[in-house]
């Protein structure tokens, strides 16, 4: 099998407290990964560890057969939802997607506008993001992770927000993903959105992974 993220014997403490305790797993390329598990189980700090975001204590992480932290600091041809998008509030949505895209220099205007439509949004919109729905935000969000076409997807709650309408419309978006080649790791505590796209199901409980489903 292809793996795309290696998660070796992983251990996070913050200070006496053990977060994550020897997590160990591959992820497959070209699947929906589903991470389950209650709040406070570890689901976003195992995806910071993946990110590069938070260094191990104990353990590491390979994506595509290179170590995070060590043979780089981020993972490349990544795209990632976590926590809350930070956009800047007074900028439209394309504006602060133009700006996003600026540091990589990989999406041009085209592109940009191409993917505010394929979340359903409307790229000459002028309306700041500050006015921005609770849902168009999160669907800016997936936007600001696709638009640089990346081949691995960390996404924890990207569904959060939306409506049965916008719930359905972004599954679709993200089961194409798949169906492109991406490989997707997806915390969620929706098991609709479990059920019906992911591959593989693993739980984190007190921070450790113990597996749910394989495909
Ligand atoms: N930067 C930090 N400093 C100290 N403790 C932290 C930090 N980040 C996370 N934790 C702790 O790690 C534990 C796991 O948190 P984490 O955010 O990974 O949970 P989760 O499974 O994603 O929960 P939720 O379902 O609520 O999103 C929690 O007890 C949290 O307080």
């Amino acid at each position: 099998m292809d793996v795309a993220v290696s998660v070796q014997g992983l251990y996070k403490s913050f200070g006496e407290d053990e977060v994550l305790k020897g997590v160990t797993r591959d992820f497959e390329e070209g699947k929906i990964h589903g991470i389950v598990g209650n709040n406070g189980s570890g689901k976003t700090v195992l995806m910071k560890c993946i990110c590069g975001f938070l260094r191990p204590t104990r353990g590491k992480v390979l994506v595509r057969y290179r170590e995070v932290g060590k043979d780089m600091d981020f993972p490349e041809n990544m795209g990632i939802i976590i926590e809350t998008p930070g956009f800047l509030p007074g900028l439209t949505g394309m504006k602060n997607l133009r700006l996003l895209a600026s540091l990589q220099k990989k999406a041009g205007n085209e592109t940009i506008a191409e993917t505010i439509r394929r979340v359903g949004l409307d790229p000459a919109l002028k309306k700041p993001v500050g006015k921005y729905s609770l849902g168009m935000r999160q669907r800016l969000g997936i936007a600001q992770a696709i638009m640089e076409n990346p081949s691995l997807l960390i996404l924890d709650e990207p569904l959060n927000g939306l409506d049965k309408h916008g719930v359905q419309e972004m599954r679709a978006l993200i089961k194409g993903l798949r169906d492109e080649g991406k490989t997707i790791l997806l915390a969620s505590h929706n098991q609709g959105d479990i059920d019906e796209l992911c591959d593989t199901v693993c739980e984190m409980d007190g921070g450790i992974m113990t597996m749910v489903r394989e495909s």
